[in-house]
C-alpha cells in the first residue's frame, strides 16, 4: 500500500471515528461526550484507530527531530557532568593545592551560584537572541571554562573556569528543555524533553566514571577530570553552527519565511500549513498582557502568574526533596554499609549514578503514557516514603550509636571538644572531630573520638588512626558517619529513593515549565523557573551539615521528607496535564482558579483523538470539535 493511500485510509478512519463522536455529542447532549466510554462495539474499532493512530504519529516524526534534540541534550550532559565531576576532582586538588576548606566549599558553590544568575540573564538573552544562539553561547562558555580549568594554574584560575562554566550551566538549563518542546511534535514533546533530564543523568554517571578512572592519577589527574568536558561541548558547537531556530521563536520575531522553512525541515516531507497556521494565529491573537517588562505582564496576568506559581513551586519542590544531598551523600552511607575502601566507596557511587540514570529512562518511557501529572504525583509520594525510610534507618543507627569507650590523652593539650563526647553519633556530627575505632568480628574495641586532620578529613589529626597507611589490626577511621548495623535500611532507603525520584520529580519540573508558559512569557518563566532550581539547590547543599548538626541526619531527611509531602499537595492541587496538547492550548488550563486542578481530575481519562488535517497532527479539543463538522 502506498503512504498516500495509508494516510488517506487514516482520513477516513478518523473522520469516521470522530462522526460517531458527534454522533454521540449528539445524543449526550453535553460537552463531556468527547471523553470516550468504552462499549463492546468500540472495541475492535479502537483497536483499528489505535494501531492507525500509531502509523500517523511514526509517519509524522522524522529522524531529524530526533537528531535535534540529541544534540540540544548535550547541555544536559554538560549539566550532569559539570555539577558531578567536581567531586572526585576535588578529593585530588585539595591535596595538590592545599586548598582550605573555604576554597574547596567556594570552588563547589561559586559554579551553582553563577548558574543561578546565568539563568536568569538567560531568559532575556533568549527573547532577544533566540533559542539557537543561546545554546551556542552556552557551549561556548562550557568549551573556554574547560580550557580554564584544565589548565589552571592556580586556585584563582580554577575559580575564574568554575565561574565560566556556571554561566554556560545556567543558560543551557533554561534554553535547551524550552528549544526541544518548541521543535517537537505534541506527542513525542514529553518524551523528547525527558530525555534532557536522561543526558543529565548521564552526564553525572560519565562524570563518576572519569572520577573514578582518574583517581588513580595522583598527579594533575583532576586536570582530565575537569578537561574532558571540553568535547562535548565542542560537539554541541560545532553541531549547532547547522540547527536551524526553534520555527516559533522566528514567527515571533515577524520571520515568517525562514519559520516556514525550519518548520518543513524539521517535520521532514509533512505539510506544515496547519502547524504554522495555529502557531501564527495564536501568536497574532496572544494576549501579552499589556506593556511593560516581560515579568511584570506575567505576575498581572492570571494565567501567566499562575503557570510561574507552578512552575517555580515544581523546581522549588525539586531540590526541597533533597536529590542533591541524598546524591552528595551517598558515598558516606555507601561507607556506612561497611565498604571501607575508598576507591571502592567511589566506584560504588557510579553504581548510584548510574541508579538514578536507570530510573529517568524509565521516566522517559513513562511520561508520554502516563501523563505527567500521575507520574509526578506518584514520584513524590514514593520520594516522601523512601526519604522517611532513609530517615529511619539513620534513627535506628543513633539509637544504637556505639560508645567512646577509650579517651586518649591529647598531646597538643588543646581543649578539643572530641573529647567530651560519650556516643560516636554526637562525635561524627562534629565536623571538627571523628570516630576512631578496631573492630573484632561483629563488636567494636577501644573506640575514641579524636580531632579530624584540617589537611585531609581521611584522617585523625594524631593517634592510632592519623596514618591511613598505618591503619591496621582492624583499625578505622569513620569520618561523617558511625560503624552501624542498621546500614542496609539506609541503602535500602537509598534505592528506593531514587527508583521514585528519577522518572518523576527528576525531569518533570523541566519538562513541565517548557511547556506551560505561552510563547511571549516562556523565555522569562523557564529563565524564573531555573533560577529557583539553581538557588534552592545551593540552599539545600549549603545548609545540610548545619542541619544535620542542629537535627541530626535523620532529622534532616524527616525534613526533605516532609517536603516532598508538602509538594504532593501542590502537585495535587495545582498542576494541571498537559500531555498531547499543543503549546498553543496550555495557556488555557491556567484559566481557572489556581490549585483547581485536582477537582478537574477526571478530565485525565478524556481519550485524545489526532487527526490528520491536511498533513499536520492536529489536536481535537473540546472546543476544536464544532470546526470539524
Ligand atoms: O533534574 C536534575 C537532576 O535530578 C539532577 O540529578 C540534579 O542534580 C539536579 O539538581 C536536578 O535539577
Amino acid at each position: 500500500m502506498s503512504r498516500k493511500q495509508v494516510d488517506h485510509d487514516y482520513n477516513l478512519r478518523s473522520m469516521s471515528n470522530l462522526m460517531g463522536e458527534r454522533w454521540k455529542k449528539v445524543n449526550d447532549g453535553g460537552e463531556r461526550s468527547l471523553i470516550k466510554a468504552p462499549s463492546s462495539a468500540s472495541i475492535s474499532s479502537q483497536g483499528a484507530s489505535r494501531a492507525a493512530r500509531k502509523q500517523f504519529q511514526q509517519d509524522v516524526t522524522p529522524g531529524f527531530v530526533y537528531v535535534l534534540a540529541a544534540f540540544s541534550a548535550l547541555g544536559g550532559f554538560l549539566f550532569g557532568y559539570d555539577t558531578g565531576v567536581i567531586s572526585g576532582a576535588m578529593l585530588l586538588l585539595k591535596r595538590e593545592l592545599d586548598l582550605s576548606a573555604l576554597w574547596q566549599e567556594v570552588l563547589i558553590s561559586s559554579t551553582v551560584a553563577a548558574a543561578a544568575l546565568s539563568a536568569l540573564l538567560g531568559g532575556f538573552l533568549n527573547g532577544l537572541f533566540g533559542r539557537r544562539v543561546c545554546i551556542l553561547l552556552a557551549s561556548f562558555f562550557f568549551t573556554v571554562g574547560g580550557i580554564v580549568l584544565s589548565t589552571a594554574p592556580g586556585k584563582e584560575a580554577l575559580l575564574a573556569g568554575r565561574l565560566i562554566v556556571g554561566v554556560g550551566l545556567g543558560i543551557a538549563s533554561m534554553t535547551v528543555p524550552v528549544y526541544i518542546a518548541e521543535a517537537s511534535p505534541p506527542h513525542l514533546r514529553g518524551q523528547l524533553v525527558t530525555v534532557n533530564t536522561l543526558f543529565i543523568a548521564g552526564g553525572q554517571f560519565t562524570a563518576s566514571l572519569i572520577d573514578g578512572a582518574f583517581s588513580y592519577l595522583q598527579r594533575d589527574g583532576w586536570r582530565y577530570m575537569l578537561g574532558l568536558s571540553v568535547l562535548p561541548a565542542l560537539l554541541q558547537f560545532i553541531g549547532f553552527l547547522f540547527l536551524p531556530e526553534s520555527p516559533r521563536w522566528l514567527i515571533q520575531r515577524g520571520l515568517t519565511q525562514k519559520a516556514r522553512r525550519v518548520l518543513s525541515q524539521i517535520r521532514g516531507n509533512q505539510n506544515i500549513d496547519e502547524e504554522y497556521d495555529s502557531v501564527k494565529n495564536s501568536i497574532d491573537e496572544e494576549d501579552s498582557g499589556g506593556d511593560g517588562p516581560v515579568i511584570w505582564r506575567m505576575l498581572t496576568y492570571p494565567p501567566t502568574r499562575r503557570a510561574l506559581l507552578v512552575g517555580c513551586g515544581l523546581q522549588m519542590f525539586q531540590q526541597l526533596s533533597g536529590i542533591n544531598t541524598v546524591m552528595y551523600y551517598s558515598a558516606t552511607i555507601l561507607q556506612m554499609s561497611g565498604v571501607r575502601d575508598d576507591r571502592l566507596a567511589i566506584w560504588l557511587a557510579g553504581l548510584t549514578t548510574f541508579t538514578n540514570f536507570l530510573f529517568t529512562l524509565l521516566g522517559v518511557w513513562l511520561v508520554e503514557r502516563v501523563g505527567r501529572r500521575k507520574l509526578t504525583l506518584g514520584s513524590l509520594i514514593g520520594t516522601c516514603l523512601s526519604l522517611s525510610l532513609l530517615a529511619i534507618g539513620f534513627l535506628m543507627s543513633a539509637e544504637h550509636s556505639p560508645p567512646v569507650t577509650f579517651h586518649p590523652l591529647d598531646p597538643s593539650m588543646a581543649n578539643s571538644t572530641c573529647s567530651k563526647y560519650q556516643l560516636c553519633e554526637p562525635c561524627m556530627l562534629d565536623p571538627g572531630c571523628g570516630f576512631c575505632y578496631r573492630e573484632n568480628g561483629s563488636a567494636l574495641l577501644t573506640s575514641s573520638c579524636v580531632p579530624v586532620n584540617k589537611a585531609s578529613t581521611e584522617q585523625a589529626a594524631w593517634g592510632r588512626c592519623s596514618n591511613s597507611s598505618l591503619m591496621r589490626d582492624q583499625t578505622y577511621w569513620a569520618y561523617n558517619y558511625c560503624p552501624t548495623s542498621f546500614s542496609w535500611l539506609v541503602l535500602l532507603g537509598l534505592v528506593l529513593y531514587l527508583a521514585a525520584f528519577a522518572p518523576g520529580m527528576s525531569p518533570m519540573p523541566w519538562t513541565i515549565n517548557s511547556e506551560i508558559y505561552p510563547l511571549w512569557a516562556r523565555s522569562t518563566g523557564n529563565a524564573c523557573a531555573a533560577g529557583v532550581n539553581w538557588t534552592f539547590n545551593i540552599l539545600v547543599s549549603l545548609t545540610f551539615l548545619h542541619l544535620a548538626q542542629v537535627f541530626t541526619y535523620y532529622g534532616a531527611f524527616f525534613l526533605y521528607s516532609s517536603m516532598a509531602l508538602l509538594g504532593f499537595f501542590f502537585v495535587y492541587g495545582c498542576l494541571p496535564e498537559t500531555k498531547g496538547r499543543r503549546l498553543e492550548e496550555i495557556e488555557a488550563l491556567f484559566e481557572n482558579q489556581l490549585c483547581s486542578c485536582g477537582a478537574s481530575d477526571s478530565d485525565e481519562g478524556r481519550q485524545v483523538e489526532y487527526i490528520r488535517v491536511k498533513g499536520s497532527n492536529y489536536h481535537l479539543s473540546d472546543n476544536d470539535a464544532s470546526d470539524v463538522d
